[in-house]
């Protein structure tokens, strides 16, 4: 039976199928409340609807593979009309903390290239300040050590997700670091920081790329949109 926390997910992730249309490019994202977008969307697919879309992690691409969902790729386009995604936090300007499944590269090259990103969380992603989610950082594996030393200088003690016993290893092949700053004063300073230390990839925080967010609550979905 669907739990509460699942059906505040699914109802989040159905709504973002109305702002689909015919014969758009949408960026499929990642994790489990886009899961429930894939099975949303793919009944529209399977009742005529034509759109195609690019994925931004293996396990996504399984899933729309499995559902019949057209893809694509950035040999074809370099651009997409609309991208869907999750989130780990999402602050009340529509900054986020993305990450939690390890997939945040990929999904900031396609979210970036979208006319519109709309992101879709259960309530407790709701938050003032982000920081409480520890802050994904994307790590070439070589000379990890050292870049470690230097997060570490900003005040964190990074931690290396691990798959069981071994390092996690991200969909390009990378390491990443949980960094729990519990609260982050200023994101784009942060965010600056961090991309400034050699051997870092990415970080985890989305700045001003959300367009709205769809928030399922026991109350339905609250939408929360860009200011202008
Ligand atoms: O950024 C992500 C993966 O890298 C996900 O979108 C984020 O972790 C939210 O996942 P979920 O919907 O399972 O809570």
């Amino acid at each position: 039976m669907e739990n509460q926390l699942d059906q505040k997910k699914r109802i989040a992730a159905e709504k973002a199928v109305e702002w689909i249309e015919d014969g758009m490019l949408i960026g499929l994202g990642s994790g489990s409340t886009v899961y429930w977008f894939i099975r949303k969307l793919a009944e529209r697919v399977h009742d005529g609807l034509r759109i195609q879309g690019i994925p931004s992690s293996k396990r996504t691409e399984q899933w729309a593979d499995e559902m019949g969902i057209p893809l694509t790729d950035f040999s074809k386009t370099d651009r997409l009309d609309l991208a869907i995604d999750g989130a780990d936090e999402v602050d009340p300007k529509l900054n986020l903390i993305k990450g939690g499944g390890g997939s945040l590269l990929r999904e900031k090259l396609v979210n970036q290239v979208a006319d519109k990103l709309i992101i879709i969380v259960d309530d407790s992603k709701a938050v003032l300040q982000l920081g409480q989610f520890p802050l994904p950082v994307e790590v070439v594996p070589f000379a990890w050590q050292t870049t470690v030393n230097r997060l570490r200088e900003l005040g964190v003690e990074p931690r290396l997700r691990m798959d069981g016993a071994r390092p996690f290893v991200s969909n390009n092949q990378n390491y990443i670091f949980d960094c729990a700053f519990q609260t982050i004063r200023d994101p784009q300073a942060l965010h600056r920081e961090l991309k400034q230390v050699l051997g870092v990839v990415e970080t985890g925080l989305f700045l001003n790329m959300a367009d709205l967010v769809l928030i399922g609550s026991e109350q339905g979905v609250q939408q929360l949109k860009k200011q202008a």
